[in-house]
């Protein structure tokens, strides 16, 4: 089945996936269509500035309302694990690529939260997860906690949402935001890669500044489906993450029964191959800030909850620069992850599939090898293909979940030894 998609970012959408659903000039008629029920999902408090209030109203077959108490759900042991509470060591960690999880694995039970800062229930921080599964889910997920951001690594997904059926493949990502319910089945068999889950502010474009109204990531590449819905009245297990745990209900009906909606907010996809990646044409290494796609907003201005931000395919020509990221000590926290190829800044050990944390100050930059290669290459223009890093950027510092400390790379440090001391004259 394919989808159609509406392009643009956080845009004011009205579809319907059977005609006469949507009601005309209201949002909650006395008596919807077809026996329909209205129902607002909020994103942000209903009195958020306009430039950034979002909801939307939806129209289903049966009120969300209806269903019977959550308990505890006690498989995903690895997911939404709390953060480790005893003093955390301020080292470098990087994480090879997690193994394939045993045959009949959903995508719910194959979830690790790898990295975690502040405390769902605080309405800021956000956590990086990675899955491996095999198995289409038959039950559906919901997230109280945070928008959920799929980076797939290995593997199409097909997130069957409220809203409407997202198809991504590796190199392309999605966002579903709070509250929306949705399964996910895997075309190929089995899947693998990321999820960042925003506790914060909602992501959005940045400001773009002296670059102009046009760059980064352009709205119109944001595609957000249209209104989908199935009507089986059979039992559907639910799934929610809450206050950072997880808990189970029973419906017998499937809730993605949402038959036309409007609104602006909503899940979409967007192809990271769009992202129009801007750099110097002189000399010297940006900030990464310039290869922001998405910004979540902390309460300070300038300091983001979370930065979602691409290492895409790209020339480099500066002159007279040591081209890939300098050593630096950053007062953001750094999450690290691999979709595709090899990272300017690590020669070996950062895989596809794995991922480092470069906490509050830690002192980090290019490896040996790549210190080595970079610091005598012609400086002749050069592209840096087939590669695609990302960064979860934020500005409180990540707890790494027990599993997490338990499975690091042993000796990620040495990366950094033996560097030649400076000679003075
Ligand atoms: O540490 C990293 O590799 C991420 C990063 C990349 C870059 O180009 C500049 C700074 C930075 O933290
Ligand atoms: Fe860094």
């Amino acid at each position: 089945m394919t989808t159609s998609y509406i392009p643009g970012f956080g845009n004011h959408i009205a579809t319907e996936a059977v005609p006469g659903a949507l009601p005309i000039g209201r949002n909650s008629p006395q008596r919807p269509a077809y026996g329909l029920y209205a129902e607002q999902l909020s994103g942000t408090a209903f009195t958020a500035p306009r430039h950034e209030n979002r909801r939307s109203w939806l129209y289903r077959l049966r009120p969300t309302a209806e269903h019977p108490p959550y308990e505890p759900y006690e498989a995903a042991v690895r997911f939404a694990a709390g953060s480790h509470d005893a003093p955390l060591p301020p080292n470098r960690l990087r994480w090879d690529p997690a193994p394939m999880t045993p045959p009949g694995t959903d995508w719910i039970d194959g979830m690790t939260t790898m990295l975690v800062n502040r405390d769902p229930a605080d309405l800021e921080g956000v956590a990086v997860n990675v899955y491996a599964c095999n198995r289409n889910m038959e039950r559906v997920f919901v997230d109280a906690d945070g928008e959920l951001v799929f980076l797939p690594q290995s593997g199409r997904l097909t997130i069957l949402t409220e809203l409407g059926r997202i198809d991504i493949a590796p190199g392309q990502i999605a966002l579903v935001p709070r509250g929306v319910r949705f399964r996910v089945e895997l075309p190929d068999g089995e899947a693998a890669g990321y999820v960042a889950e925003n506790h914060g502010s909602l992501f959005r474009l940045p400001d773009l500044g002296p670059i102009g109204a046009n760059g980064l990531g352009n709205p119109r590449d944001f595609e957000t489906p249209v209104a989908w819905f199935e009507d089986r009245d059979e039992p559907t297990q639910v799934v929610q993450k809450f206050l950072g745990s997880l808990w189970t209900m029973t419906l017998d009906h499937s809730p993605l029964d949402v038959v036309a909606w409007h609104g602006n907010l909503a899940p979409w996809r967007y192809d990271l191959s769009r992202f129009n990646t801007i750099n110097t044409v002189s000399f010297d290494h940006p900030d990464p800030s310039i290869f922001t796609l998405l910004t979540s907003p902390s309460d300070v201005p300038g300091r983001a909850n979370a930065d979602l931000v691409l290492f895409p395919p790209r020339w480099m020509v500066a002159e007279d620069t040591f081209r890939p990221p300098w050593f630096h000590r950053n007062v953001m926290s750094e999450a690290m992850g691999l979709i595709t190829g090899a990272y300017d800044a690590k020669a070996e050990g950062f895989r596809p599939g794995g991922l480092s944390l470069h906490n509050l100050m830690a002192g980090h930059g290019p490896d040996l090898a790549s210190w080595q290669g970079a610091s005598h290459a012609a400086l002749n223009p050069h592209r840096i293909e087939g590669t695609m890093a990302f960064m979860v950027e934020s500005c409180w510092p990540y707890r790494p979940t027990a599993h997490a400390l338990a499975h690091a790379q042993l000796d990620y440090d040495a990366v950094w030894k033996d560097f030649p001391k400076a000679k003075l004259p």
